[in-house]
């Protein structure tokens, strides 16, 4: 099957700002991009990277500094706003005012585009406007002005306004980074549904790393250096390369687990016997401690029941009797913290 047309592309562009008139300092480029219809992509990267600049001028609202971008086959720059706003949304972090607007009013805005001079809604605008806000879980906010909502809630109906201006693409600046756990997973679902239902290209920013590599189809890395990656998520963690755009002293990326390791172990081999989600949590308690957890033979064991509520714990020095049974990770911690300093597990434990 042929690869759908793409909505949007990027050739050779440099983006960035100029110093003075004359002097341009590139923030990251030459970029080659693609955003195709049903596509989720997430841009991710480290602070100062780059993700904002391109994301703006992605939208038409800075100048490249050099290279070509295309809209639906149109070059962005012979576009006049309105044309722009027709297959482009955007939803940004800056606070914007406005004013005493309502929830509602403020969604319908969104409609603005496709409607005549005079802004009037039709029917089917109401119906786009009335769906936004069903599908954002903001109904019942439509009627509170906007300056009096949380952050979270801001955040929403501005998500909510792009989604009732229903362009073929959609760019959010990091539209996660004020919402709790359950709203977060909501939007990325929502998001992902929106690209596959209804075709449109939804490109958005986020430092959400575990989010985005469940939710994105393709996922554009920008590393400090400017030099962007794209690929599928898998693809970009089995080859390193998602590892190296983040690398940074003591912070490594665990491909198996695909998550950052917030602790350098330094200690003992600890050899964890079982599966499943007890065995899961239990590494995730010894590499607190300090211990380097392994299915191979090691000097210390831990065996791990096989399940929440199936049995208990029990640990062991090669060539001990088995210590135990704890009935919990807490009373295991326990139990290996009271070894003596000299023991490798105590040694470990007091790091
Ligand atoms: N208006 C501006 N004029 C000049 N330089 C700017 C301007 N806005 C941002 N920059 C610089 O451009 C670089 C990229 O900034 P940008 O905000 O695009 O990064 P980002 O990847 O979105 O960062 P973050 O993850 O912190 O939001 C930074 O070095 C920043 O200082």
């Amino acid at each position: 099957m042929p690869e759908p047309m793409p909505l949007l592309t990027a050739d050779d562009l440099t983006v960035g700002y100029f110093v003075n008139r004359k002097t341009p300092r590139p923030v990251a480029g030459p970029l080659h991009l693609t955003l195709r219809p049903g596509e989720l992509v997430c841009l991710l990267g480290p602070n100062g990277a780059g993700k904002s600049t391109l994301l703006r001028t992605l939208a038409g609202l800075q100048p490249p500094l050099s290279g070509r971008l295309e809209l639906g086959g149109v070059s962005l720059a012979r576009m006049n706003p309105a044309e722009r706003a027709r297959q482009l949304s955007i939803v940004l972090t800056d606070r914007v005012d406005v004013g005493n607007l309502t929830v509602r009013e403020l969604v319908s805005l969104g409609r603005h585009p496709h409607t005549g001079w005079l802004g009037t809604l039709s029917a089917h605008d109401d119906a786009q406007v009335q769906a936004a806000l069903a599908a954002t879980d903001t109904a019942g906010l439509a009627h509170r002005p906007v300056g009096e909502l949380s952050d979270g809630e801001r955040q929403k109906v501005l998500v909510a306004r792009a989604v009732a201006q229903d362009t073929p693409v959609v760019l959010l600046d990091e539209p996660t980074a004020h919402l709790d756990l359950p709203n977060r997973v909501a939007l990325m679902r929502l998001l992902h549904r929106l690209a596959r239902q209804t075709g449109k290209a939804i490109l958005l920013s986020t430092h959400e790393l575990d989010l985005a590599l469940q939710a994105a189809d393709q996922v554009w890395l920008l590393p400090a250096d400017g030099s962007l990656r794209t690929g599928t998520p898998e693809d970009l963690v089995l080859s390193g390369t998602f590892a190296a755009a983040f690398a940074r002293e003591g912070l490594a990326f665990d491909p198996t687990s695909g998550t950052f390791a917030l602790h350098a172990p330094t200690g003992p081999a600890m050899q964890v016997v079982g599966a499943g989600a007890a065995a899961f949590w239990t590494r995730r308690a010894l590499e607190r401690e300090g211990f380097v957890p392994t299915t191979e033979c090691a000097d210390w064991r831990v065996t791990v029941p096989d399940g929440p509520g199936l049995g208990h714990w029990t640990s062991q020095l090669m060539g001990d009797q088995p210590a135990g049974p704890h009935e919990s990770i807490a009373a295991l911690l326990q139990a290996l913290r009271q070894l003596p300093h000299n023991h490798p597990a105590g040694a470990a434990a007091s790091h």
